[in-house]
């Protein structure tokens, strides 16, 4: 950007802090207008783009991937093939996966940085100072027309011993190791535990999965939960009622160079247990960052679990009220810790920057997501229990249809796949979708879809084709499994 006197704050018409979903509010409406990008990096390599490029969404499933092909001399052998895993080359893996993300993050640097002479990249942590303006660790300040909190999340770690050791990973760091770990102890029952458990063990490592209550992924449906937990537990090893108590490098040839490390884990009845492993990975939850930027210093209202409140217009909120040019998106400020929630968000808080007077509100309906384990999840709407309390037990209508009760069902020889819908008995009103097997994400899409649009389950149903026999008739199924009336539309 050009030209202010040195030392003299930087007063950009946009300002930006978060290069993540944030870095796509950078339109073609600001070209010749002053706009800063303030971005601290993330993960070990402080890379630019936020999480789900560096060390989120894009990295793990480009492990979930191999690991998935790796896991599929079950179903081969289900299928009368006999496909034996020879074993997973991890630097291959690893390398194919970061060549690709870090060539993306650093063009994406690149062209902020080097080529739009109208936007200045701040690769500083940033902290507010008024509610439009903020000052970086280098004493740049910024003074801006208008500015957007993009600021994501981190992971939570544990106040116990050991933690910094450098065997205990977190996701920011877990998927560049230097091999393949052989034994992995994998503290959380939450999304992040769930897919690098299903990462590890589908490559060969040995998993030892550490929850705090009993059941993995508790907030979904509870027959998703379930059955999922049921999956988990034979695939690799599940441990519950336990939390991490220390962790303590091992030396193992007593040489002084430590190898490995001891997991301490204490049971609810008080007992203290030891697993020795090559890593901890710990994954049990991210914070927003508003600490970091300093949020409540500057006035701006918090949730309880620290993140930014904002409107329907995702305007941040001071005393209740909207704060004018400042808008917030993304994990800093949503329930939902998820990319296309924060990519949506950033389509509106884009559009209301550039039509201050004709805002847009960010949807909240139908939400959906998925974990991308061994097997798969997916959910979206109200699970059974929320239904109930919502509308009445008298009112809903639940199927469960099992991928082995259709056709490419049998194709696949499948016993645990299921779709489960949940609707308004009354008028056919879609409540929920959930899934779980081969494709689950895919699969919900349709339900997702008659969701956000408002279509009932039976014209969901019958009004359309569904292609015979593909995969998706499970879902045809399930819809169609629902008691609901007629369609007046149909
Ligand atoms: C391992 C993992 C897997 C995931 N998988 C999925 C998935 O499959 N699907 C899905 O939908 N979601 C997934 N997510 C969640 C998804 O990655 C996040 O919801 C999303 O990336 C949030 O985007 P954001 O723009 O809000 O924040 P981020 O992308 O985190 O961007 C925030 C940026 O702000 C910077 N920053 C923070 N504080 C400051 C400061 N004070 N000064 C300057 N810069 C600062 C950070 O360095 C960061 O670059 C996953 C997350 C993880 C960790
Ligand atoms: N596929 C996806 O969409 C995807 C993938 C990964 C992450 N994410 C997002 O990232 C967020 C963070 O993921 P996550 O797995 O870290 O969090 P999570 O909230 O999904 O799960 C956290 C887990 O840690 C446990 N836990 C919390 N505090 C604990 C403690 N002190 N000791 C032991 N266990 C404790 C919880 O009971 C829970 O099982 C997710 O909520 C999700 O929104 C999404």
């Amino acid at each position: 950007m050009t030209d202010s006197a040195p030392g003299a704050p930087l007063t950009p018409d946009l300002a930006i802090i978060g290069s993540g979903s944030g870095n796509s509010l950078i339109t073609p409406h600001w070209d010749g207008r002053p706009v800063v990008l303030a971005d601290r990096g993330v993960g070990s390599t402080d890379a630019f783009g936020g999480t789900c490029l560096n060390v989120g969404c894009i990295p793990t499933k480009m492990f979930v991937r191999p690991a998935a092909l790796a896991h599929s001399t079950e179903e081969a052998g289900r299928l009368g093939v006999d496909l034996h895993l020879r074993g997973a080359d991890w630097p291959q893996i690893r390398d194919r996966i970061f060549a690709r993300v870090d060539a993306i993050s650093r063009a994406g640097r690149h062209y902020r940085a080097e080529e739009l002479d109208h936007v200045t990249l701040l690769e500083q942590q940033v902290r507010l100072t008024g509610p439009r303006s903020f000052l970086a660790e280098d004493g740049t300040e910024v003074r801006a027309e208008q500015l957007v909190l993009a600021a994501g999340s981190r992971p939570v770690l544990p106040e116990v011993p050991g933690v910094d050791l450098p065997q205990v990973h977190t996701s920011d760091s877990v998927m560049r190791l230097e091999s393949l770990p052989s034994r992995v102890l994998i503290v959380g029952g939450g999304y992040i535990a769930c897919e690098f458990a299903g990462i590890f063990s589908g490559l060969g490592s040995e998993v030892i999965q550490v929850n705090r209550s009993v059941g993995l992924m508790s907030a979904l449906d509870p027959d998703l939960a379930s059955a999922y937990s049921a999956e988990a537990e034979k695939s690799w090893t599940v441990l519950y009622e336990r939390t991490l108590g220390a962790v303590v490098a091992r030396d193992p040839e007593g040489r002084g160079e430590p190898a490995g490390a001891t997991a301490q884990l204490l049971t609810v009845d008080g007992r203290q247990e030891e697993y020795d492993v090559d890593i901890v990975l710990i994954a049990i939850g991210r914070r927003p960052n508003s600490d970091l930027l300093g949020a409540e210093e500057a006035g701006l209202d918090l949730h309880d679990d620290g993140r930014i409140v904002v409107d329907a217009w995702q305007r941040v909120l001071a005393g209740g009220e909207p704060v004018e040019g400042l808008y917030a998106l993304g994990d800093l400020s949503s329930a939902a810790q998820l990319k296309h929630v924060a990519n949506h968000e950033a389509r509106v808080v884009a559009h209301n920057l550039e039509n201050p007077h004709d805002l847009r509100a960010s949807r909240q309906h139908a939400v959906p997501a998925a974990v991308f384990s061994h097997p798969e999840l997916a959910e979206v709407g109200l699970t059974e229990p929320q239904a109930v309390e919502q509308i009445g037990a008298e009112h809903v209508t639940v199927k469960i249809q099992h991928y082995g009760d259709t056709a490419y069902g049998w194709a696949m020889e499948d016993s645990t796949g299921i779709v489960k819908v949940i609707a308004d008995r009354r008028d056919g009103t879609l409540l929920g979708g959930h899934a779980m097997g081969y494709q689950a994400s895919n699969l919900l899409q349709p339900v997702i879809q008659a969701m956000s649009f408002g279509q009932d389950a039976h014209s969901a149903a019958r009004g359309q084709y569904w292609i015979h026999p593909a995969l998706m008739e499970v879902t045809e199924n399930a819809l169609l499994g629902l008691d609901v009336p007629p369609s007046r539309h149909l």
